[in-house]
């Protein structure tokens, strides 16, 4: 854990400089960052024993977010994405944190559940009844499919069962609910929901059908909080516009879907620099922004302090593991877990969603105050150079151009380069 995660003017090194910070700092061997290297990360042989039809592998950005304090520890954090600013905002917006301490953030555990479908069930009431009643039984059976788990201090802790009216009949729903330690836990719920699912079909009078997690992992649930600083954010007016852009979100669907992709951002980007899996991470958090009166509303909320200073709080179902799926697998995601130092898959979560608010708030301040386009779009312009064919030397000549006409566009840099090429710009 470095002893600092503020690096003024980390954005104006090289590459290979910020990796030399990042050893220094974390108190890694400079070696240990070898592979964020594209010559020395993910070979196509190792991507060849991940997944299928392998014809090679794909280059995504690792950039790291600075200035983050969660519960008192600093982070470095590791984020990959393809999307321009996103880096730089969740790292401005965790500097207006660290005047009032950071992030402060809180967990339910690491808790997941797998559903068994339960057909053709004579009587689903008193099903549910029989089923509870076997819930010492079923759970001795789960634990015994994942005895490495139990070891860990992990395992089967509870049975619930649900009733459930559909279109083809009522079907009877039972519900594990796993404590699965430092995994995601897909694998492990799954393993002991196929192994019940004949007993509890045989207590039920009916036959099981699907045997799988739930990504609404509504018990494994992560809450930051954290006041971003009046004066660094721009003033009182930037304070009040956050707050009637956040009731906007929380009123609107439409507005609701953004103001979540902007969180999304955030979160995406470390849950894949650590080998995590986005898209269960994604619909759990998406379905998380649905309230009990079926309404899809803003994971988030910012409100004004007592003192004029603005609070943001983020609450989300978190599932990450650092064992399984491809943490350990990847090259990449065993150094994102280094530099970040998290000892628990408890603490990545717990560091991803503090990210999630911090980019939540960078996004909401820029369109509270000067508008998305200033920011993203200067970052965005470097894109749009090399889209546009520009070379490594001819680059921040085009990027200042395109800043400059305030015409951000692939034509644009187009036409500069070449008039850049046959000398009638210099
Ligand atoms: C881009 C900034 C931060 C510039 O903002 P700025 O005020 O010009 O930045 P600055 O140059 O004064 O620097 C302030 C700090 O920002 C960071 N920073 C600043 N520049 C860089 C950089 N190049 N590389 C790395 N870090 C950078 C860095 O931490 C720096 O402090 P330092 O530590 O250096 O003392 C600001 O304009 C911003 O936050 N914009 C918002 C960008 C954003 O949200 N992008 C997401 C993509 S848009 C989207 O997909 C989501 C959206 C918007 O639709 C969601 C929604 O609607 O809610
Ligand atoms: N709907 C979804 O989201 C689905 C996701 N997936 C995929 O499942 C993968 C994740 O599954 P997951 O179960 O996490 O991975 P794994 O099964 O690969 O790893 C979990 C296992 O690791 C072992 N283990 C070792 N140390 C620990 C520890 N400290 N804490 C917990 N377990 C430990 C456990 O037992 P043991 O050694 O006995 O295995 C445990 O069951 C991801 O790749 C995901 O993409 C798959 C299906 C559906």
């Amino acid at each position: 854990m470095p002893v600092s995660s503020r690096i003024p003017g980390f954005k104006d090194l090289s590459p290979l400089e910020r990796r030399r910070t990042v050893a220094d700092r974390t108190g890694l061997s400079a070696s240990a960052l070898d592979s964020l290297d594209p010559n020395t990360g993910l070979s196509v042989e190792q991507a060849d024993h991940m997944v299928e039809n392998v014809v090679g592998v794909l280059g995504i950005p690792v950039g790291i977010a600075t200035n983050v304090i969660v519960n008192d520890n600093e982070y470095l954090v590791p984020m990959a994405t393809e999307e321009p600013s996103v880096v730089a905002a969740a790292s401005n917006a965790s500097r207006m944190t660290r005047p009032h301490g950071g992030f402060f953030v809180s967990h339910t555990g690491p808790v997941m559940q797998a559903q068994i479908q339960l057909l053709d069930v004579q009587d689903p009431e008193a099903a549910r009844l029989r089923i509870l009643e076997a819930r010492e039984e079923i759970l001795e059976l789960s634990n015994a499919e994942d005895p490495t788990l139990v070891k860990f201090g992990g395992g089967a802790r509870d049975l619930t069962v649900r009733v459930l009216p559909t279109r083809t009949g009522v079907h009877v729903i039972a519900h594990i609910v796993v404590d699965v330690r430092d995994a995601m836990g897909a694998n492990a719920v799954n393993t002991m929901a196929e192994s019940v699912a004949p007993r509890l079909a045989a207590i039920a009078g009916g036959r099981p059908l699907l045997r799988i997690l739930t990504n609404k992992a509504d018990q494994r649930i992560v809450r930051a909080r954290a006041v971003f600083d009046r004066d660094l954010l721009g003033g009182s007016e930037v304070v009040d516009n956050i707050v009637h852009a956040s009731a906007f979100a929380e009123a609107d669907p439409y507005r609701a879907a953004t103001h979540n992709k902007g969180i999304m951002n955030g979160i995406s980007a470390v849950v894949l620099a650590t080998g995590n899996d986005t898209r269960a991470v994604e619909a759990g958090c998406h379905s998380h922004a649905v309230g009990a009166d079926g309404r899809y509303t803003a994971l988030s909320h910012f409100e004004k302090t007592a003192d004029g200073n603005l609070s943001g709080t983020l609450e989300v179902p978190m599932a990450v593991g650092l064992v399984g799926g491809a943490t350990k697998a990847h090259p990449v995601a065993r150094t994102s877990i280094e530099i970040l130092g998290v000892t628990s898959a408890t603490e990545l979560a717990e560091v991803i969603v503090a990210v999630g608010l911090a980019q939540n708030l960078g996004a909401c301040r820029a369109l509270s105050a000067e508008g998305i386009q200033q920011g993203h779009m200067r970052l965005h312009a470097r894109t749009v150079a090399v889209t546009a064919g520009a070379s490594a030397d001819e680059l921040d000549n085009v990027v200042q151009r395109l800043i400059g006409d305030r015409s951000i566009r692939v034509e644009h840099a187009e036409k500069i380069l070449g008039d850049l090429r046959n000398g009638s710009l210099v």
